[in-house]
């Protein structure tokens, strides 16, 4: 449904050139919903501008339902954006306009008859909930029904496509995840197609069938969600992952650790399980085998396109060589391990 190929976009020209995105392959089919993840300044929001062209790449083509984009002219460019509606981060609702009329706008401008907009208003606002308060003005709603009026216009002209920029970064965890809910539903009753940009690893994990990293204007990673989870290759993509858990080294514990390993004190290490590692009966290994006690801290299994992963606060209790020796096993066993300090004896 979108394609991009060889995508490059350039801010200005010589040396204050801003390459803000680099030869970006990526495709979303039909019925899927991508999202595009990276950090501050990544290009998230260039690329996904330059799905509908609101960006021109610098090179590259766009094909949107078979449709080459950046060959058209200014006339079919229009005709062929009304297949991609586009929300955003703070709605850009009029707020003027009531939100019957901001999410008529489209529909005003494509010439449809009044009986039509009523009609067709009428069904979105019951799409997306917000029957009730047809007749308010924007700024007496809240955040996560501003972003509903948002849909509700975007999705006006009945588009195939859905761009979402960064579309709840401004809500509270609670609305982000009835806005996201909404999007899964939209996907699923009406076929749409959706890519979407976030900073946030738990957007992708809550409603994601693709994901894809993008880190200074390069995609370096992309797949299945649940193969991502359990595969992620790229130190950024671990650390996106671990993002989503909640895994604090309690205050006690920090403040005992130290960078170097002096006499009595025991590694702390951050434990990840993918994949097939997740079911590996890893503490009676270490014990039996290489006579290692594991003091587990915190863990957390969860789930994520129906695979299951997960992470472990642990000390590693043993003589110097025999908890190398487990760390070494943990790293030849495909766990992910990071060694966060070494924790002193009470005093
Ligand atoms: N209109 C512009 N002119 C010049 N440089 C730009 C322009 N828009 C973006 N950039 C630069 O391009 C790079 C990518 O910016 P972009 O906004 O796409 O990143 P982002 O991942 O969306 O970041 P954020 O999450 O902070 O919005 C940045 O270095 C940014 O400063």
């Amino acid at each position: 449904m979108i394609k991009l190929t060889n995508i490059t976009k350039r801010y200005g020209t010589g040396d204050s050139a801003v390459h803000a995105v680099k030869n970006v392959d990526l495709e979303v089919a039909a019925g899927q919903i991508m999202g595009v993840i990276g950090e501050s300044g990544a290009g998230k929001s260039t690329l996904i501008r330059c799905v509908n062209l609101l960006e021109r790449p610098t090179e590259g083509s766009v094909h949107v339902d078979g449709n080459d984009l950046t060959a058209m002219n200014g006339t079919e460019l229009s005709r062929a954006r009304r297949n991609i509606g586009m929300i955003f981060q703070h709605f850009n609702l009029l707020s003027s306009r009531t939100v019957f009329d901001n999410i008529a706008l489209p529909l005003e401008l494509a010439g449809n008859s009044k009986a039509e907009i009523k009609q067709r208003v009428n069904e979105l606002l019951e799409l997306v909930g917000l029957s009730h308060r047809a007749h308010a003005y924007p700024n007496a709603l809240s955040g996560g029904q501003k972003q509903r009026v948002a849909i509700a216009r975007a999705l006006a002209p009945a588009p195939k496509v859905l761009l979402c920029d960064e579309a709840t970064s401004a809500l509270d965890p609670q609305t982000t995840q009835s806005i996201l809910a909404l999007l899964k539903e939209l996907n699923q009753r009406l076929g749409l197609t959706i890519l979407l940009i976030t900073h946030e690893m738990q957007v992708v994990k809550s409603i994601c069938d693709k994901v894809a990293i993008i880190n200074d204007g390069e995609l370096i990673e992309q797949g299945d969600v649940a193969w991502f989870f359990a595969n992620a290759q790229t130190d950024l993509a671990r650390r996106f992952i671990a993002s989503t858990i909640n895994l604090d080294i309690p205050e006690e514990y920090q403040q005992r650790l130290s960078a170097v390993r002096e006499p009595g004190a025991l590694p702390l290490v951050r434990l990840g399980f993918t994949g097939e590692t997740v079911d590996t009966p890893l503490i009676s290994i270490l014990s039996r085998e290489l006579s290692v006690d594991v003091t587990i801290l915190s863990a957390d299994i969860e789930y994520a396109g129906g695979v299951k992963f997960g992470f472990m606060l642990a000390e590693l209790d043993g003589a110097p060589e025999q908890t190398q020796a487990a760390m070494t096993y943990l790293d030849e066993h495909k766990i992910q391990l990071e060694l966060l300090g070494y924790v002193r004896r009470h005093d």
